[in-house]
């Protein structure tokens, strides 16, 4: 099943620099995991904001949940996700291609 997750970052102000840098590796560690293993599917900035668009590839909404609310960040992260179905003018199952201006 396929899920769209947008998830914004708030770290608190007061909260320490090297705690800060520390979950943000944790949480490159933990993503980059997850995309090797085929779970987050894209990863994408948005632009302007400390927050991210994600494609999740997972089995169910209680494995979602398990997973984004054990990231390292989930406690400083407003998140909304959205369950998608498969479009049917799509020509495939993914209906993205990662050519270039296609
Ligand atoms: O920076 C973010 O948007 C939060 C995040 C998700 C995966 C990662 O490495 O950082």
């Amino acid at each position: 099943m396929l899920f769209h997750a947008r998830m914004r970052v708030h770290l608190p102000h007061d909260l320490d620099q090297d705690a800060a840098d520390r979950l943000k590796e944790q949480e490159r560690q933990r993503a980059q995991e997850l995309q090797r293993d085929g779970r987050w599917r894209h990863l994408w900035r948005v632009a302007g904001e400390y927050a991210n668009i994600s494609v999740f590839d997972v089995d169910s909404p209680d494995e979602l949940h398990r997973l984004i609310s054990q990231l390292p960040l989930f406690p400083y992260m407003d998140v909304e996700v959205t369950p998608l179905a498969r479009h049917p003018s799509a020509i495939s199952d993914d209906a993205v291609s990662d050519e270039p201006g296609s």
